[in-house]
């Protein structure tokens, strides 16, 4: 119990030095290391305070300054960035043995009692594969996830109340949630169901959650004191675990014995599996709706804002899509191709929105190499993806909202490649293919049933954006104006 520790003073001096001269043995070995250059910081808190609240930015500046590959000290915690396409696809891509870990830190292990896909737990590997054949089964093969989609996209239609100016955040975080429910459990929730809004409750404060103790993987002996923000992290955390578990037993009551037709029936059904797992498997769902659900509805918070301030690439989109699929049927992924301009803009919601802008931190699994310089192991390694996206080189005016930038002069769509918003390499995004068909449909079917605007004599929100774990657009309304 938090109120039961007491230290004094003398105690807590004699637990700071020792904390420190620890860490600080690592950093007098490394100072001998062949370290990749950085901004010099302070002792104890590094550069964390020159960093300010637009952490990639100020990485993109240090990139510009100290090159591709550079090195930082946040709080305790040395980081090595990767500030481009080239560094990251050689170190996440091609060395991809000696980056693949996450980092040993406390917040990741306990928050995941070292179980889980995000996190430095050995069987990462195993789990991870079966979950990507899972997602593959259901995509795929049967196409359960693309009907579970288009089916969703309409629910959410039903949803946005017209001609008035509304946020929309909370609508669309309910839509691309329910899309996980259904995908991890097999069953989605209406939305005024009172357990799915404790649901949506837990993981909205666990956003806020995470990103507030990251602080304490800057400097981790924080973690032995009891401060709110840990006790916080931790409670949100263990809610979200129980909630996964208590619908994983529904599911494994409602089991029908054929293929199955959600993440969880699957482990249920493995040979390997028996009822002492199912904390494990919690930490899994847990990992997936943590890692899936903000960053899938900001990226789409980000594409409405985009196609409201640009009326004319929004009516571009509605033709295109009126012509190939008309005003009723779904776009479906196999459509993409007849589809040039839409995935045109898509590539520029993903470019323009970057909602991961660092990714999730890597962690090297021994010293390695990397341009020139020594990288010692079990390095925290960011790979910067709003610094791939903003590359002024590759894109001029990069914060200009242009899709007609991947259209060559036949209308062919060119540098997808260069848009990275799953990352690359082993630990790339794995509910990737999911996200790119949630991203697709639902931004298509809001398109063909609303012309959306901002309310006349409104600024628009700062396109800044707020960089928090996942990068999101400040709070706006708008109005959907329904086109039938
Ligand atoms: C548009 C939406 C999404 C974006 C932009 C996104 C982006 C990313 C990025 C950049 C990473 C880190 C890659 C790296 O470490 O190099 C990642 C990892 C991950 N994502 Fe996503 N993601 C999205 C949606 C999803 C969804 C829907 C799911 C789940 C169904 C998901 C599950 C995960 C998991 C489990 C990891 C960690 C993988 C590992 O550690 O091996 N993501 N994502």
């Amino acid at each position: 119990m938090a109120a039961d520790f007491t230290f004094s003073w003398f105690e807590v001096l004699l637990f700071v030095l020792a904390g420190y001269l620890l860490i600080y043995g690592r950093f007098f070995r490394n100072r001998h290391i062949n370290l990749p250059p950085g901004p010099k910081g302070w002792p104890v808190i590094g550069s964390l305070l020159q960093c300010g609240k637009q952490v990639p930015i100020k990485f993109h500046e240090w990139s510009q300054i100290y090159g591709d590959v550079f090195s930082v000290k946040l709080g305790t915690e040395l980081v090595v960035v990767l500030g481009s396409h080239d560094a990251i696809k050689e170190a996440f891509v091609k060395k991809s043995e000696s980056f693949a870990e996450r980092p040993k830190r406390w917040s990741l292990s306990i928050a995941t009692k070292n179980k889980g896909i995000t996190t430095p737990w050995p069987e990462w590997k195993h789990t991870r594969k079966f979950i990507v054949r899972t997602f593959r089964e259901l995509g795929a093969g049967k196409q359960v996830m693309e009907e579970r989609v288009c089916a969703e996209s309409d629910i959410l239609v039903e949803y946005i109340v017209n001609n008035k100016p509304t946020d929309l955040t909370r609508v669309i975080y309910n839509a691309v949630s329910n899309v996980l429910c259904s995908e991890l459990f097999g069953t989605r929730f209406r939305y005024d169901d009172d357990d799915f809004k404790i649901l949506m409750k837990t993981m909205s404060l666990n956003v806020s959650a995470i990103t507030d103790a990251n602080i304490l993987t800057f400097f981790p002996l924080l973690w032995y004191l009891p401060t709110s923000l840990k006790s916080k992290f931790l409670a949100l955390q263990s809610a979200l675990a129980s909630y996964v578990e208590n619908r994983i037993k529904e599911c494994r009551q409602a089991m029908h014995g054929g293929d199955p037709d959600s993440v969880a029936e699957a482990f249920l059904q493995r040979d390997d599996w028996d009822d002492g797992k199912i904390g494990d498997l919690a930490q899994i769902g847990k990992g997936l709706l943590n890692a899936g659900a903000d960053t899938t509805a900001s990226v789409l918070m980000w594409a409405i804002l985009y196609l409201a301030m640009n009326p004319e690439i929004q009516e571009k989109c509605y033709s295109e899509i009126a012509h190939v699929v008309g005003d009723e049927a779904h776009v479906r992924m196999r459509n993409r191709s007849k589809l040039p301009y839409i995935e045109a803009t898509c590539l520029e919601i993903y470019r323009c929105s970057t909602v991961s802008p660092l990714g999730v931190p890597h962690g090297t699994t021994t010293d390695v190499d990397l341009y020139g310089y020594r990288i010692p192991e079990d390095t925290m390694v960011l790979g910067s993806l709003w610094s791939v996206h903003m590359d002024e080189k590759m894109w001029p005016s990069p914060r200009e909202f242009k899709p007609e930038r991947f259209l060559d002069a036949n209308g062919e769509v060119v540098n997808r490649e260069r848009v990275i918003p799953y990352g690359l390499g082993s630990r790339d995004c794995l509910g990737s293919e999911l996200a790119k068909m949630e991203v697709l449909i639902f931004t298509t079917r809001l398109i063909q049933k609303f012309k959306f605007k901002l309310p006349s004599g409104c600024v628009a929100p700062p396109m800044h954006g707020k960089f928090e774990f996942v990068r999101h657009p400040h709070p706006y309304d708008v109005i959907s104006e329904a086109r039938h």
